[in-house]
């Protein structure tokens, strides 16, 4: 079976993912590669529905519940969507995964509690598909909230949270690559354009296929 390869983008909200999933899968077509891109929570059509109800949903879910419920959207995703496109030999780049799990829950949420981390993480090794690349996008809170009120899209759940929220959230982040350095790369976001910040992580990318 033909092997694919596994890309996430991770980092708080604003930092420039959406922009990046968008270039990447430019520059990767242009290079004649098989790309598909995605998003979570969400990326499948069950997951999308799940998505409505963790950003915008009227009552709050208890923690487990609100992890499941990430892990619900996310099993529906991988099973439908991104392991048979990975299967099929393609590269497949998501807009987060399991990483905003453990930041936004397991560290903003519940301050990294280990029962919560455990949890999380008992959760994706059942689920099976690890990312085998991760570019961690980062940039000061302050310049990315600028950019969101730019932006102006809707404000869901997670971006009205408090800034001490958004606090543990980056700690989570900073947490973990420092645990996966070697899957984790912190990649600078902000003081360059979207082109410039485009191109450092296509050639990383492309260091990796052994492309010249
Ligand atoms: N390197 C950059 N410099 C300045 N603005 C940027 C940069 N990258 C993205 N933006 C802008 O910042 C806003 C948020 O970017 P977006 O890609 O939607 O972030 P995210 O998906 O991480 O929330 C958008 O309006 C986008 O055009
Ligand atoms: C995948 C995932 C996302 N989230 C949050 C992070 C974001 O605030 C929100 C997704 O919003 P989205 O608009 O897709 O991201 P962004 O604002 O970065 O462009 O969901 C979690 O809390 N846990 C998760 O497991």
């Amino acid at each position: 079976m033909a092997k694919g390869l596994f890309i996430t983008l991770e980092g708080g909200e604003g930092v420039g993912k959406s922009t990046q999933l968008r270039l990447l899968q430019a520059a990767l077509l242009s290079r004649g590669l098989d790309v598909v891109i995605t998003r979570e929570p969400g990326g499948s059509p069950g997951a999308e529905d799940l998505r409505q109800v963790l950003l915008f949903g009227k009552n709050p879910l208890s923690w487990r519940a609100e992890i499941l419920t990430h892990f619900a959207a996310r099993y529906d995703h991988v099973d439908q969507v991104i392991n048979p496109a990975l299967d099929a030999g393609k590269i497949v780049i998501c807009d987060r995964f399991t990483d905003s799990t453990l930041a936004y829950q397991g560290y903003g949420r519940a301050d990294g509690r280990p029962d919560v981390l455990r949890l999380i993480n008992t959760l994706q090794k059942e689920l099976g598909r690890d990312p085998d690349m991760t570019f961690l996008l980062e940039a000061p809170r302050d310049v990315a909230r600028l950019r969101l009120a730019a932006r102006g899209a809707p404000t869901d759940r997670y971006e009205q949270s408090d800034e001490a929220f958004h606090a543990r959230m980056l700690h989570g982040f900073a947490t973990l690559a420092e645990q996966h350095p070697h899957r984790i790369r912190r990649i600078v976001a902000h003081g360059a354009s979207p082109e410039e910040v485009n191109s450092v992580i296509v050639k990383d990318i492309c260091a990796h296929l052994q492309l010249g």
